[in-house]
């Protein structure tokens, strides 16, 4: 007897729940969108009415929701074939690629709307933005070309903050580009101490991932020089008074220990023996790392500026 070969993509071998529509939403990786969505929105200069933050929010959780199943429903087969992914809804055969498709626009389409007749079509093209970024530019475009797609893709992901200030202020200033400014430094240092680990998964299905490119030395020396950048980067807001002494405190004592982490990891030739712990280390520290940055900014905001 051949070997059953996988179902085509489009015939999911079985019935497909609301788990598996949930699933498409990358909802883990989510979390660190909306929460430093929410911190964008609760940190600036003007306070909205409660209901109007939520509607921003739910927005920009829905438009990254439906980003992330345009690029699962793009990636299908890409996914199929790597250890790490392979269990998602469409390689697994749960959910029909149409689906996925029709999910992810529907998403995005429902929160550009929202957002545009809530609050405004300022926050709402920004998000638009932000949504074709992920979906189109990085998915489609740089993903599959050049080892710099996630130095350039990252810019997607720093639009959060972004758009939650500019959902509550209506305008573009300093403050807002500084925080994309501070994610779109972070996001090289915090996918490339991954890629480390799982390297070989890219390389399975011909990602050009800069350690697959490059090797894991150049990757190293990368990760190092964007956490020397990131450091005085996270101090800017404090240093254009945008900010009081709390976050200043806590940029400098996180993005020191950021940087520290990722000397640990630039300075060594190559993995030696001990399962890439540095790596991982860094890979964790990285998601605390925004966590923590982003709530000092609202602790400070509303215990400095009550
Ligand atoms: C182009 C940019 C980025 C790339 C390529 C990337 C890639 C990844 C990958 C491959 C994982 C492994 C976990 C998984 O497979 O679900 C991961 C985890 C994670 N990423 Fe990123 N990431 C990027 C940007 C961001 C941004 C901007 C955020 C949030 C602001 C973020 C938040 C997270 C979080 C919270 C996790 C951990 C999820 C968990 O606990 O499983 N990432 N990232
Ligand atoms: C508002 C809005 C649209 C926000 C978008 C947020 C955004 C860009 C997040 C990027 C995070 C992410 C899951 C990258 C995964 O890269 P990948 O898709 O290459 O990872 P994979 O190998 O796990 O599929």
């Amino acid at each position: 007897m051949p070997p059953a070969t996988k179902p085509p993509s489009t015939t999911p071998a079985l019935p497909a729940d609301w788990r598996d529509f949930f699933a498409l939403t990358k909802p883990r990786v989510m979390t660190l969108v909306i929460f430093t969505g929410l911190c964008g929105l609760l940190a600036a200069p003007e306070r909205i009415n409660p209901v109007l933050a939520f509607t921003a929010i739910l927005c920009i959780a829905i438009g990254a929701g439906g980003a992330a199943a345009l690029n699962q429903w793009w990636e299908a087969d890409i996914d199929a074939g790597m250890k790490r992914t392979a269990q998602r809804p469409l390689p697994a055969g749960r959910l029909d690629r149409s689906h996925a498709r029709d999910f992810g626009i529907m998403l995005s389409g429902a929160s550009v709307g929202i957002m545009g007749l809530a609050l405004g079509w300022l926050p709402a093209a920004i998000l638009a933005v932000s949504i074709a970024y992920y979906a189109v530019l990085y998915t489609i475009w740089l993903k599959p070309r050049t080892p710099q797609n996630i130095v350039i893709g990252g810019g997607a992901g720093a639009f959060p903050p972004m758009i939650g200030w500019v959902a509550a202020t209506g305008d573009i200033t300093a403050m807002p580009v500084f925080l994309f400014a501070i994610i779109f430094m972070w996001t090289p240092p915090h996918f490339w101490a991954l890629a480390l680990f799982v390297k070989t998964d890219y390389e399975a299905v011909g990602i050009p991932m800069l350690p697959v490119v490059a090797g894991e030395r150049a990757t190293r020396r990368h990760i190092l020089i964007y956490a020397i950048l990131l450091l005085p980067l996270s101090l800017t807001p404090w240093w254009i008074g945008g900010t009081g002494w709390i976050y200043g405190a806590s940029a400098a004592v996180l993005s020191s220990v950021f940087l520290l982490l990722s000397a640990q990891v630039g300075l060594r030739r190559s993995a030696e023996g001990d399962g890439m712990r540095p790596e991982k280390r860094l890979f964790g520290f990285s998601i605390v790392y925004l966590f923590a940055l982003f709530a000092a900014l609202v602790v400070d905001r509303f215990v400095l500026t009550p």
